[in-house]
């Protein structure tokens, strides 16, 4: 077991702007991350994922605004003074030294001054984590990039710290040895009930990881919550892109008269009442995974491409059904992905590679999805994207 740290932090940032020039990286960051929770923020490159960790470990000052550190205003305290052990993706090591040397070198820091038999064991606990035991004695500067990487990785968690703050650790490493550091990670985090705050721009990464997720653009937090709440009921369009593989769908249309959604160019109207007037301008969110595949010329498709619901439900429960020609087939590993023509619209969806084998472009097929999984988004404006609209 690895002995707790001198005690964990919240992590609270209220209203923090930081520019850089004419650059704005932070635009009112607010972000809260209790006690002992794993915070995983999640952003496209240059959104300000690695300025919110700075300013969190003091590395930056807010030019207004504040950070947090267990309920205490951090300003004026220096990065030293704050617990926080943080680990950028541009980690310093000692190139000439032996990984051991890095990993023990901040616990002979005045700080901890941990005795050097609980330091050994402490080094070896976290190095048979990480996979790198057999390494300690090699210099650093004869590693990959992705032993390295865990090098850097484990000089951080080895520190008792109040926080870390881990600005995408993983990401030198290959997919196979990702995945297995990963839960390697989440079980250090529970046992150390320590509180983290990790970086990254992978939302296979974030959902893995995360008790809650941030999801950060332009400076901004655009929704924080679980990966359910994140999956079920994105903020808006950007925030529903940035999860799940392949790619939701998100197809436009207008509320018609009957107060539905209906899309003409992709010939169908699917039975869900949209509480917006008739003609406004809507997407349809539909992910890949949510769609099932059948045969066409069936059961109750409807002709011509046109939607059929089934339940008569319009609030939500039910099911639709729509007809399109196949475009495009790619096998994912044991799925396929299947992209579907509906009129001038295209729609992609993940069947088992039994179900999708055999099928050609322009064969037709049925497609059917239960109400409750769609979403329904705003349009996205030049100004920002879409946001979702609650039915
Ligand atoms: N030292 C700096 N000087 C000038 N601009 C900076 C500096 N550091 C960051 N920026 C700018 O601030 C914005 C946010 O950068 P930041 O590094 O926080 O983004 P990020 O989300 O971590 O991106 P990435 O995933 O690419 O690391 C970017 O536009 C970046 O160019």
């Amino acid at each position: 077991m690895i002995p707790a740290g001198s005690g964990t932090t919240s992590i609270g940032l209220r209203g923090v702007h930081k520019s850089y020039g004419r650059n704005l990286a932070l635009d009112g960051i607010e972000l809260d991350v209790a006690e002992g929770e794993f915070f995983c923020l999640l952003g496209p490159s240059g959104a300000g994922k690695t300025t919110t960790l700075k300013t969190v470990a003091g590395l930056e000052e807010p030019d207004s605004g504040a950070v947090e550190l267990g309920g205490r205003d951090m300003t004026g305290v220096e990065p030293y003074d704050r617990g926080v052990a943080v680990c950028f993706e541009s980690y310093a090591l000692y190139p000439h030294r032996s990984a051991y040397d890095n990993l023990v070198s901040p616990l002979r820091s005045p700080k901890y001054r941990l005795p050097a038999a609980e330091a050994r064991t402490r080094i070896h606990e976290i190095a048979e984590l990480l996979g790198i035991e057999q390494l300690l004695e090699r210099p650093v500067g004869a590693l990959s990039n992705g032993q390295r990487q865990r090098v850097a990785l484990g000089r951080v968690l080895v520190r008792p710290a109040r926080a870390f703050l881990l600005d995408e650790p993983l990401s030198h490493l290959d997919a196979k040895l990702r995945q297995a550091m990963r839960a390697e990670l989440k079980a250090i985090g529970d046992v150390r009930h320590t509180t983290t705050l990790y970086v990254t721009h992978d939302s296979v990464e974030a959902l893995a990881l995360g008790d809650r997720i941030g999801v950060i653009r332009d400076g901004r937090i655009v929704q924080t919550g679980t990966r359910e709440e994140i999956w079920h009921r994105p903020y808006d369009t950007f925030v529903a892109r940035a999860f799940g593989r392949p790619l939701i769908n998100l197809l436009p249309g207008t509320v018609t008269a009957d107060g539905h959604f209906g899309s003409a160019e992709g010939g169908f109207e699917v039975p869900l009442d949209v509480p917006a007037p008739p003609g406004t301008a809507v997407q349809l969110g539909v992910r890949p995974r949510d769609v099932t595949l059948g045969e066409a010329g069936g059961g109750a498709a409807g002709d011509g491409g046109d939607g059929a619901a089934g339940d008569g439900g319009t609030g939500g429960s039910g099911w639709v059904e729509l007809t399109g020609t196949v475009y495009v087939t790619e096998v994912l590993g044991r799925a396929t992905e299947v992209t579907v023509r509906l009129g001038s619209r295209q729609l992609s969806l993940v069947a088992p590679r039994a179900a999708a084998a055999g099928l050609r472009t322009d064969d037709p097929v049925r497609l059917r999805a239960d109400l409750e999984n769609l979403l329904l988004f705003e349009a996205d404006r030049p100004e920002r994207p879409g946001r979702r609209i609650t039915r």
